[in-house]
């Protein structure tokens, strides 16, 4: 039996991460918690999600409870997510991150983490992303240098980072797959008179609106023809259950730094 802590447990992620867990008889729910001065910390968090009582107890001290544990799954914010693997890498907990927007001096520091804890971190936990990201690498490699490469991605209004986790993985997969540096090549906007547009460049463009759950399209524009691969999210649901079957996947793994490619077996 795998015991996990969901961390910003009545989040958009989160509370389905929570809900879905009481389908999975191999994991256990033990412990769920919010930011400090959330309104609900102290309620059974089995009825907030809609599960019914779980003797949960919504908590905003990971603190108190991080040892009951073998993993935590955490879909919060940067800030928090750091904090979090801190307590982790000190109490020797794997955790499973889901947050996005991380710079690459913090991902240094998960790196750093992951030589102690196991960590799976991906930017999407679905598994039509992480097959998707297998047949870009393939695609580029073929048409890479004579076609124009572009990504465009859609979110709910409330997202908080661009362009999303999972396009900036789509743009790095291609990148290293054609052998060009994504810092050089990458461009995300445009506006003026901007000239033509250089053969190695990688359009990475962004929009936000209503509740868009995750649409990214990838774009192989040639000479008389274009190929267009895209993979829209319907549901939170996707994530959460790639989330929930990469925590049975770490626990009990010894440390490194893991990625959803490593628990759908795609490597
Ligand atoms: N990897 C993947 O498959 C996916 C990743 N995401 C990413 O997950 C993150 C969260 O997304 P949403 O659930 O939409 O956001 P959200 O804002 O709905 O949920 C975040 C939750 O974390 C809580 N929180 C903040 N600080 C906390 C702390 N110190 N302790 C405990 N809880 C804390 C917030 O109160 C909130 O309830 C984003 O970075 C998003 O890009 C979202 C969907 C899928
Ligand atoms: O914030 C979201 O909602 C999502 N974030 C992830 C990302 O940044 O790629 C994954 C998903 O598309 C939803």
């Amino acid at each position: 039996m795998t015991k996990i802590i969901v961390v910003g447990a009545t989040g958009r992620m989160g509370s389905r991460i929570t809900a879905l867990s009481k389908d999975y008889h191999d994991l256990k729910l033990v412990g769920a918690t919010e930011r400090k001065g959330h309104d609900a910390i102290g309620r059974d968090i089995g009825t907030i999600v809609g599960i019914g009582e779980t003797n949960v107890k919504l908590t905003d001290r990971l603190e108190d409870i991080i040892d009951n544990c073998d993993v935590i799954i955490d879909f919060t914010s940067i800030n928090s997510t750091l904090q979090h693997m801190k307590l982790a890498h000190e109490r020797k907990k794997a955790m499973v991150i889901g947050t996005t927007g991380f710079s690459k001096e913090e991902i240094g520091h998960i790196e750093e983490a992951s030589k102690n804890i196991p960590i799976v971190i991906a930017p999407n936990m679905s598994v039509g992303v992480n097959l998707l990201l297998k047949v870009l690498q393939d695609i580029a490699k073929v048409l890479g240098d004579e076609y124009d490469i572009e990504i465009v991605e859609a979110h709910h209004r409330l997202k908080k980072d661009a362009p999303s986790g999972t396009a900036m993985k789509m743009a790095h997969v291609i990148s290293n797959a054609v052998n060009r540096d994504l810092d050089e090549v990458a461009v995300y906007t445009r506006k003026g008179l901007i000239g033509e547009r250089t053969k190695k460049e990688i359009g990475i463009q962004t929009i936000r609106g209503g509740d868009v759950v995750g649409e990214h399209t990838v774009f192989f524009f040639g000479l008389g023809e274009r190929i267009e691969i895209t993979h829209k999210a319907s549901s939170r649901d996707t994530f959460a259950r790639g989330a929930l079957k990469a925590a049975l996947w770490v626990s009990g793994r010894t440390s490194g730094l893991y990625d959803m490619q490593d628990v759908l077996g795609l490597k």
